[in-house]
């Protein structure tokens, strides 16, 4: 579950976030999306604990943020757009690493499985220096699910990933959303997320312009193909005429 309410967030005198309010149900699989700008790298790296919020509550994995960081960290598991990975240690000592500062046990056949399925077991003793851009945003993403999180922050997870990647990027995030975890996939490709996420928050210049099952965005603004790219341009173009306010929907 996150909860993120009143969320303000501001860089010196520039308000990247202004006020944003939503609550994400566990087990969603719950597509972030927004122009360039919007805010959402912001909201993300805030959720988990990198970027102290300037107001508002959030509340991560049953915690609340404010009042225990170190519990939201132990239960989430974020993955940037840009993974800095260690250049010296290979793909496995990288899980191994994972496995140890996260006491994991009984973790090294989820390894094996999560390196065959990302097709990284050929290069599970390659350091990570010597990775490609998609590699290395797989190895990211594999420790991430080692540690079977309650709740996952992915922010543009599939760039640099080839099509069999993305396929199984968003098998596993599927299977990670059946076995209850939270999944929050920011992401500018619309028509991938579109049939992968339940939920959708929409921001634009900081502001939630929707936040509520996706399947009631695409009946409300959808159109008639219903596809999360209609919505989208409808509620970024329509959002000054209509005013925020008309938008909203409640998450009950
Ligand atoms: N460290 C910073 N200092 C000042 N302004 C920042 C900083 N980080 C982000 N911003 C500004 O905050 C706003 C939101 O940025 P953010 O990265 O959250 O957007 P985004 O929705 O993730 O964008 P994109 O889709 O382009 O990745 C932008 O106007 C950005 O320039």
């Amino acid at each position: 579950m996150i909860e993120v309410e009143a969320f303000v967030k501001r860089y010196g005198e520039f308000v990247a976030v202004a006020g944003a309010s939503f609550a994400i149900p566990a087990g969603s699989v719950a597509a972030l999306v927004g122009p360039n700008g919007a805010g959402k790298t912001t909201t993300i790296r805030t959720l988990c604990g990198i970027l102290r919020p300037t107001a508002g509550r959030m509340r991560v994995a049953g915690a609340d943020l404010a009042v225990d960081p170190i519990l939201v960290k132990q239960r989430t598991a974020y993955v940037p757009d840009d993974p800095p990975l260690f250049d010296t240690l290979t793909v496995q000592e990288h899980l191994q690493f994972i496995a140890s500062a996260y006491r994991l046990t009984d973790w090294q056949d989820d390894a094996d499985e999560l390196l065959g399925r990302f097709t990284l077991d050929e290069k599970k003793n390659t350091l990570a220096s010597e990775l490609s851009r998609g590699m290395r945003q797989k190895v990211a993403i594999a420790c991430a699910y080692l540690r079977r999180p309650d709740v996952l922050l992915l922010d543009e997870p599939m760039t640099g990933l080839d099509p069999p990647s993305i396929r199984t990027l968003k098998e596993t995030i599927r299977e990670q959303s059946q076995r209850g975890a939270t999944v929050l996939v920011s992401s500018h490709l619309l028509s991938l997320v579109d049939d992968l996420c339940d939920f959708l928050v929409l921001i634009r210049q900081g502001k939630v312009l929707f936040s509520g099952p996706l399947g009631e965005a695409r009946e409300r603004f959808g159109g008639a193909s219903g596809s999360l790219e209609e919505v989208f341009f409808r509620l970024t173009g329509q959002a000054e005429e209509l005013g925020d306010q008309d938008l909203a929907v409640s998450d009950d």
